[in-house]
This record gives structure tokens, C-alpha cells and sequence, in this order.
């Protein structure tokens, strides 16, 4: 039993595919079968809240050439690595010290916002509604890292897109139910490099956690590492890496949105002692003015909203600043937000 299930977006004739066991081959299907892809990506959001999906529309050489030019960054000497370095404000380029619930990562990593700039809120004072923009940081080498990047976040944007639309079927709502809700959006791509580490018993790469935006599309390389903890039992399972495959990571605002139809599963990264890994992960995030509550379609007498509704941009902006600081607190976790009974 692997951590999730794979599904086939699209045949080579771009038709719809289906759910299959990790290794069975895939046979093109037709396109009466969407109806299929749609009841089984819900089926997998509520039972794992992550699944894997192969001929997805991305493709395989455009994701190499982030992962070639991102080793050549990763490798410069750190004086130059640190000429693009994350601030508390700007949250964008190198940093080599994240922290997952204020323990440290195992990993150093690079952010780049989709929107370039981006809005975002300024402040987390109370009263302080300020915006403010912030552009990406670059290295000067590699030359085409930049422009890798790019292309890539581009054909995984498009796929982010198709699977919200997907995801709002599955619900019985408007293929376009989310459309609005990404006009600002304040998502980005992070690509993570995970040393080996001398003692993989005493750390995680990215500790246990559930991510907070609305979805993920990761890349991971063939190394392995990430794990999923099952909804039903909490046991943990592998993500076993598929080649070219993406994996699929429901966020906390989809599990908000859809008042825990769909799940955000808490996930890890367990580290090595010989191999270094990569991974790409998309995080799709809202417009900062989206109010993350329970979508009054799917509540009702018999069912009431369990979560208080939150300012998506103001809750991130507080989240992050707490992170940064490195504040002896446990940052905002998806349980605070519930509502007490
Ligand atoms: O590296 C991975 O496989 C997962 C990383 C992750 O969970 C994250 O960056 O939120
Ligand atoms: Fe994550």
C-alpha cells in the first residue's frame, strides 16, 4: 500500500483517464469517463486529502530544467546565495532555516511568487489594512534559472487551475465556483533541496504539518522521503515517487471551504544519510481579500459551519511573520480556527 492514489488526467489523446493501482499500465480512456476522473479525485480528497496524478499536461523537460539550474544555484558558495536572501517582508528568494512549527528544517530552499509583484499585506497590526508589493529576487547565476522557472510555473498554474475546477464538480458545485477568488492570487513555487544528514534519526527535512493554502502541486524527485499520515487511522504511508508524475496536496482552505469534507493531510519529509533530494512544490494560494470560511452551499442546520471564517491575506501575513521571528510560540494551526462545541 502506497500513500496515494495515482489518477490520469489526460490520455495522449487528451481524453480523461482514471484511477489506477500505483504500477498498472495506463490505457487511454474515453472521454464519457471525466464524469470518472471527477468522482474519484473526490473520493481521494476525502479519504487521503493526496494523489498522484500522471499525464497531467506539464511537461517532463520544462520541470528538468528547474531542477538542473536550481542544483547549479544551490551549489554556489553561500556568500553568493545569500545576495538573494528572504527578509521578513519579502518573503521571496533563499533561505536555508525554515522552520516547521518552530522547529528547524533539514533543507534549504528558494521562493518565487507567480505574480511578480505581488500584493500582499504590509502589516499585521491591528487597524492596518496597508498593502504592499513585493517582486522576486534573482541570482544573476545560473542565467536561465529564471526564466526555467517561469516557464514551469506557468504549465503548473494552468494544471492548478484545471484541478479547483475539478475539485469544485466533485462537490456538485459551478466549475467556476473558485474562479473569483484567485484574481490577486498570492501563490508560489518553492524548490527545496534536502542535504544528506549525518543522523536522519534526530531530523525531519520538513517536520509534521499540513499546508495552509488552498492546494499543492509537488515535483519530487526519485530519492523518496515525503510521507502522509492516512486520515482513517493517522498511520504513516511513503508517497512513492512516480516519474513525471505531480503529487496532490489538499490545503487547509479547501478543508475550511468544504466545512471537512475534504481533507488536509498532515504530511513529512524523513532525510538520508547519502543522497541529497529535490522537490518543487506549487503552493496555490488565494487573493489576500478572500474571506477562508465555510461555503454556505455545504452547510446546513444538520451540518453547521465548523470553522470561523479569516482574511486569507491577513492570517498568512501573521503566520509568516511569527515563523520568521522564530517566535517561541506555535504558529496558527487549522484546529485554532475551529469552532468550539
Ligand atoms: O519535499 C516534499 O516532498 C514536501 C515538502 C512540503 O511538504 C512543503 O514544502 O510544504
Ligand atoms: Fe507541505
Amino acid at each position: 500500500m502506497s500513500g496515494s492514489v495515482t489518477i490520469s488526467m489526460f490520455s495522449s489523446a487528451f481524453c480523461w483517464g482514471g484511477i489506477y493501482p500505483q504500477h498498472r499500465s495506463l490505457a487511454p480512456r474515453r472521454p464519457e469517463d471525466v464524469q470518472n476522473v471527477i468522482s474519484e479525485i473526490g473520493d481521494a480528497c476525502e479519504k487521503w486529502g493526496f494523489f498522484q496524478v500522471i499525464n497531467h499536461g506539464v511537461p517532463c523537460d520544462t520541470r528538468n530544467r528547474v531542477e538542473k539550474t536550481a542544483r547549479m544555484f544551490f551549489n554556489l558558495p553561500m556568500e553568493e546565495k545569500l545576495k538573494v536572501k528572504r527578509d521578513e517582508v519579502n518573503q521571496v528568494g533563499y533561505h536555508d532555516g525554515e522552520h516547521t512549527i518552530n522547529i528547524k528544517d533539514w533543507k534549504e530552499v528558494f521562493d518565487i511568487n507567480i505574480k511578480d509583484p505581488t500584493v500582499i499585506h504590509s502589516s499585521t497590526d491591528p487597524g492596518d489594512e496597508g498593502l504592499r508589493l513585493v517582486y522576486n529576487k534573482w541570482p544573476q547565476y545560473p542565467s536561465d534559472f529564471r526564466e526555467a522557472c517561469k516557464e514551469y510555473a506557468r504549465h503548473v498554474e494552468k494544471l492548478a487551475f484545471k484541478l479547483i475546477e475539478l475539485i469544485s464538480l466533485s462537490l456538485g458545485l459551478r466549475k467556476e465556483r473558485f474562479h473569483d477568488y484567485f484574481k490577486e492570487q498570492m501563490s508560489f513555487l518553492r524548490i527545496n533541496r534536502y542535504p544528506p544528514c549525518p543522523r536522519p534519526d534526530l531530523a525531519l527535512g520538513v517536520g509534521q504539518h499540513t499546508d495552509v493554502v488552498v492546494l499543492t502541486v509537488l515535483a519530487q524527485d526519485e530519492v523518496g522521503g515525503l510521507q502522509v499520515s492516512r486520515r482513517s487511522d493517522g498511520v504513516w504511508f511513503p508517497v512513492r515517487p512516480v516519474p513525471n508524475a505531480l503529487v496532490i496536496n489538499i490545503g487547509n482552505c479547501i478543508e475550511i471551504w468544504t466545512n471537512d469534507k475534504y481533507w488536509s493531510a498532515e504530511h513529512r519529509v524523513v532525510v538520508n544519510t547519502t543522497r541529497e533530494r529535490y522537490s518543487i512544490p506549487f503552493f496555490l494560494l488565494p487573493s489576500h481579500d478572500v474571506e477562508v470560511k465555510p461555503l454556505e452551499e455545504l452547510v446546513s442546520p444538520e451540518s453547521p459551519p465548523r470553522y470561523k471564517g479569516y482574511k486569507w491575506g491577513k492570517f498568512y501575513a501573521s503566520r509568516n511573520r511569527s515563523n520568521f521571528q522564530k517566535l517561541d510560540i506555535k504558529t496558527i494551526q487549522v484546529d485554532d480556527l475551529k469552532v468550539v462545541t
